[in-house]
């Protein structure tokens, strides 16, 4: 089943040439979609317009079915819930005057009304905030710290565990490890190879490292300039037919 349609999406900042050009695409439920680009190639501009934080000018988009930029405000807020993003930045991504505790509750708080936890329960803030970091495997006395007292790799967690808390279908995984020394990055690669599983999410992971994205997805698209210019199954990484850029790309793995 589709969770998630794009048609002919094209995105225009004033009179430049279009950051996202023509793009269409469609993510499965369940599975891992990678978006693999170099820089300024347009991948966070296509998750900004997917997440509608960012108008665009033509195309469509259809989650579940829904045409987003129909969404009035009121359909907005589950639409939010629903599509949550883990950024490059974690500390930035995090308030440094909250514990990490008041971080992690935070979304919960937020969507409340809309929430039908399926994997996770609410009893108490506490036990709540147990739950959330003993998923994302950090231990359970770090909610009283504050952000700038838990390492980078840690921040990252603390991030993703508030992504997962309200239970969305979609992440998007927007270069979530670019941050991390290497043995980090393949940490929290393999962490989050796991909750897709356990949660039964579904991932748009974008990012420039064509190495992470194929050792998390299912399908890898390519962007250059804006435009899709390939899309295919894992397996097909080494196969002759891709584009001569995705063989650039492959040779500098
Ligand atoms: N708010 C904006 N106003 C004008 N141009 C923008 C804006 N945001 C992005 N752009 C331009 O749109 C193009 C795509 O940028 P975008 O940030 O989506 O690329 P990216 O692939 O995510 O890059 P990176 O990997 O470096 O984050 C670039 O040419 C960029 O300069």
């Amino acid at each position: 089943m589709s969770l998630l349609t794009v048609k002919h999406l094209t995105k225009i900042y004033k009179e430049g040439r279009p950051a996202v050009n023509n793009v269409s695409f469609e993510l499965k439920k369940g599975e891992c979609l990678g978006l693999v680009g170099e820089s300024g190639c347009g991948k966070s501009t296509l998750a900004r317009c997917l997440l509608r934080m960012e108008p665009f000018d033509s195309g469509a988009i259809y989650f579940k079915e829904h045409a987003i930029e129909q969404l009035n405000e009121r359909q907005l807020k589950p639409h939010r819930k629903n599509i949550q993003i883990v950024f490059q930045n974690p500390a930035a991504a995090l308030n440094p005057k909250l514990k990490i505790k008041d971080s992690l509750i935070d979304p919960y708080d937020q969507y409340r009304k809309e929430l039908h936890l399926s994997h996770f329960s609410y009893t108490s803030k506490e036990a709540f905030v147990k739950q959330l970091l003993e998923a994302v495997e950090l231990p359970t006395d770090l909610g009283d710290r504050y952000p700038h007292e838990i390492s980078g790799g840690q921040r990252q967690r603390v991030t993703i565990a508030r992504a997962i808390s309200i239970e969305p279908d979609l992440i998007i995984l927007d270069e979530p490890t670019a941050s991390l020394d290497v043995i980090s990055q393949g940490a929290v690669l393999r962490l989050l190879t796991e909750l897709r599983t356990t949660l039964r999410l579904s991932y748009l992971f974008i990012s420039h490292d064509l190495a992470a994205v194929s050792q998390m997805s299912q399908r890898i698209m390519v962007m250059k300039a804006g435009k899709l210019i390939d899309q295919f199954s894992r397996s097909q990484l080494f196969a002759e037919e891709r584009d001569p850029y995705t063989k650039e790309l492959i040779s500098i793995f």
